[in-house]
């Protein structure tokens, strides 16, 4: 079989910095070590060899709001991996009434132009018998163990607080993750008709009617709820610090529960909704929407300490286009941003050259720690023998200006447009293939495969027997009848 040598970098792992050749041979890496040999040489001088990035939360095609996304697997992944990420995993939406099954089906369908490996999360969109009884296929037989939960979107994705408890139980006896978009839709919904009414119909008003408070009441609940029903739960999207602290003191209850800030949410803020331009602000439109300086401190404090754990994209692009839904109704502007090509270089700038975070950190909260809550480590998210080559080349030196004009996306902007960015991918390889060459796009539509991954992880394991321990139970009590009389 030929092999691939990929020469002279620094491998960098979560925990690791050190000099080191890798060699590959198909879809695997099969040694790492000094002055290793093979058919084809990749130069990593000067370069840092890394996992590639998991992006645990993207939206491709997705229909939502009266459209669709404008992203698809081949744009969207073709966007990742020009950026150094490697793997997706994407919501699988069932429509209400429908089975999960069929909706499994439907990204299936879509799913198959893919250039980089994916997976799925299954969206609980509504409750029944027949959803309590295909979650265990949906786990057992189509390899997901995670299930999204929307709090937000009143009338159309959202759930309730029983509904939400039913499935979270189900989850904990399935050894599944609940996932959850955690904003009181309730409020949401009234504050929204508010500002309508009050004239206040821009994209700022979006702003207006989602605060902070909204999502850290929900994001408290979320985790009550779950730690009632006895399972983890992760928490998408992460914006604020009302949230972040709901986690953090969960956390230091030893509750089991993650959060996940965005890369628009750590590097972007609210001042983008009060420009002039409609068409500007309206493309960032996006639910939790962009915070304030102090949030985003939070955010990247979260990061250093742990008490967040994975950065991710809501990849959810529309056009400009797409976006004039919602004039003269802000509450018609699909709600969604892009970023899969933009996380990596954003995050290495703004947060490892700027010594917010160090390199093993970056590789933790880009790879490894979504590659271990999803059960799919070590092989994802690692540099090590037997691992899938998901590799990014990075070049710590690369620089560029992101521009919309140069960009994978299918959209017509970027939220991150004009922005410096040093620290950019050499080479991704995506199991073995060689996708982007020094800016060349090599990537090949189809050559991704669905990643199916186990339940029960130790996480859930331990938190089952912990419940277990501390479950209630009867006081036996002498000279009382077992039962009534
Ligand atoms: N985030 C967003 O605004 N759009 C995508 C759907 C979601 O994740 O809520
Ligand atoms: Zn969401
Ligand atoms: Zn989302």
């Amino acid at each position: 079989m030929a092999s691939k040598v990929i020469k002279g970098g620094t491998v960098v792992t979560a925990d690791l910095t050190y000099r080191a050749d890798v060699k590959i041979e198909g879809d695997v890496i099969v040694e790492i070590g000094p002055n290793l040999s093979g058919d084809e040489v990749l130069d990593a001088t000067g370069c840092y060899v890394m996992p590639g990035g998991i992006d645990p939360h993207t939206h491709l095609e997705m229909p939502f709001m009266g459209t669709y996304s404008t992203d698809d697997f081949e744009s969207g992944t073709r966007a990742g991996l020009a950026g150094g990420t490697t793997m997706v995993v994407d919501f699988a939406l069932p429509n209400p009434e429908q089975s999960l099954l069929e909706a499994i089906q439907r990204w299936d369908n879509k799913s198959t132009r893919a250039n980089c490996d994916y997976s799925f999360h299954m969206a609980i969109t509504w409750w029944g018998e027949q959803v309590f009884n295909e979650m265990e296929t949906v786990v057992r037989e189509k390899g997901i163990n995670t299930f999204k939960h929307f709090m937000a979107y009143k009338g159309a994705l959202m759930v309730d607080d029983d509904e939400m408890f039913a499935s979270f139980s189900r989850c904990a006896e399935l050894g599944a993750l609940p996932l959850v978009h955690a904003e009181n839709g309730d409020v949401v919904a009234q504050l929204q008709a508010k500002l309508m009414a009050e004239g206040n119909n821009g994209p700022e008003a979006h702003a207006y009617s989602r605060p902070a408070e909204v999502e850290g009441e929900a994001t408290n609940r979320a985790i009550m709820i779950a730690d009632m029903a006895g399972v983890p739960v992760y928490i998408v999207h992460t914006s604020c610090e009302q949230s972040h602290e709901a986690i953090r003191r969960a956390k230091q209850n030893g509750i089991r529960c993650y959060g996940e800030p965005l890369i628009q949410h750590l590097t972007l803020d609210e001042s983008e909704y009060q420009s002039g331009d409609w068409d500007h602000s309206a493309r960032r439109v996006m639910s939790p929407p962009f915070r304030n300086k102090k949030h985003q401190d939070s955010l990247w404090a979260g990061l250093q300490a742990g008490t967040l754990q994975v950065v991710a994209t809501d990849h959810c692009a529309f056009t400009t286009d797409q976006k004039r839904y919602g004039v003269g109704d802000f509450t018609k502007i699909p709600n969604g941003t892009g970023g899969l090509e933009d996380r990596m270089p954003m995050l290495w700038t703004y947060g490892v050259g700027t010594g917010r975070l160090t390199m093993n950190e970056f590789v933790a909260v880009t790879s490894t720690n979504i590659a271990k809550i999803l059960n799919i480590y070590p092989k994802k998210g690692a540099v090590l023998v037997g691992a899938d080559a998901d590799l990014v080349v990075w070049d710590p030196a690369k620089e560029k200006t992101i521009s919309a004009t140069s960009q994978q996306s299918a959209i017509d902007y970027n939220v991150f447009e004009g922005k410096p960015v040093k620290g950019l991918p050499r080479y991704t390889l995506t199991r073995g293939h060689v996708a982007i060459m020094d800016g060349e796009i090599r990537t090949q539509e189809g050559h991704g495969k669905f990643v199916a991954r186990e339940p029960f992880t130790a996480v859930n394991r331990a938190l089952s027997q912990w419940k277990e321990v501390m479950a209630p139970r009867k006081v036996q009590r002498a000279g009382i009848p077992a039962s009534g009389v």
